[in-house]
């Protein structure tokens, strides 16, 4: 899909599809050397990881498992309150493996700190974190990421999983949305 196609619903692209591509690839070699000789599970937070880890997983020359966790914030309007629910539960038990979250944003870090606590409650031998996006709030939080793709100001951003109201995750690059669409 390209930036024409959404109408005036895109205000500008913040990362290309490119970008996004090498920097996958330079994680998965870093991954690939980090793990070496290491079991490794991938671990997906949906629905958002959903275009990460398709393609971190494809970058990746370590063979590793893959589940998924789905969880929900809640919180007033668009703010995480950090008090998570579990809507979809690992298949695969964590203990003694290595895990590696896998997010599309750590925006208040507030889900990743729930979600990291929860998993070390399982006795894994390690949690560890790679987020395509990371906003300036992550630092506030005691979290450690491990994996960073691009860090980002703090605007709401759109695409490559992320969505608004469930839309614009179809879109392979990531980018601003037009002040119109909030209005609407
Ligand atoms: O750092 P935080 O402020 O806690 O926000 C980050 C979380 O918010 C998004 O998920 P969302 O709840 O929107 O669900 P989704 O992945 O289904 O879009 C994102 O995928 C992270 O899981
Ligand atoms: O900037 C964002 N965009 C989409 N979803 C999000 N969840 C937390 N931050 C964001």
């Amino acid at each position: 899909m390209d930036a024409k196609d959404m109408g005036d619903d895109l205000e500008r692209i913040l990362i290309t599809e490119d970008q996004i591509k090498s920097r996958n690839r330079e994680i998965a070699a870093e991954i690939d050397v980090d793990y070496a000789g290491k079991d490794l599970l991938l671990v997906g937070v949906l629905n958002g990881a959903i275009m990460v880890m398709a393609d971190l997983s494809r970058e990746l020359h370590h063979p590793c498992a893959m589940d998924w966790m789905a969880v929900s914030s809640y919180g007033a309007g668009t703010t995480s309150s950090g008090v998570v629910r579990i809507l979809k539960d690992l298949e695969i038990d964590i203990k003694d493996r290595n895990v590696l979250l896998v997010e599309d944003v750590i925006d208040s870090g507030l889900t990743l700190s729930w979600l990291v606590g929860n998993l070390n409650s399982r006795g894994p031998a390690s949690v560890e974190i790679y987020t395509m996006v990371r906003k300036p709030l992550a630092f506030e939080v005691d979290l450690k990421i491990k994996y960073v793709g691009f860090d980002l100001p703090n605007e709401f951003i759109v695409g490559y999983g992320l969505d608004y109201a469930e839309k614009y995750r179809n879109l392979p690059f990531i980018g601003t949305l037009a002040p119109h669409v909030y209005g609407s």
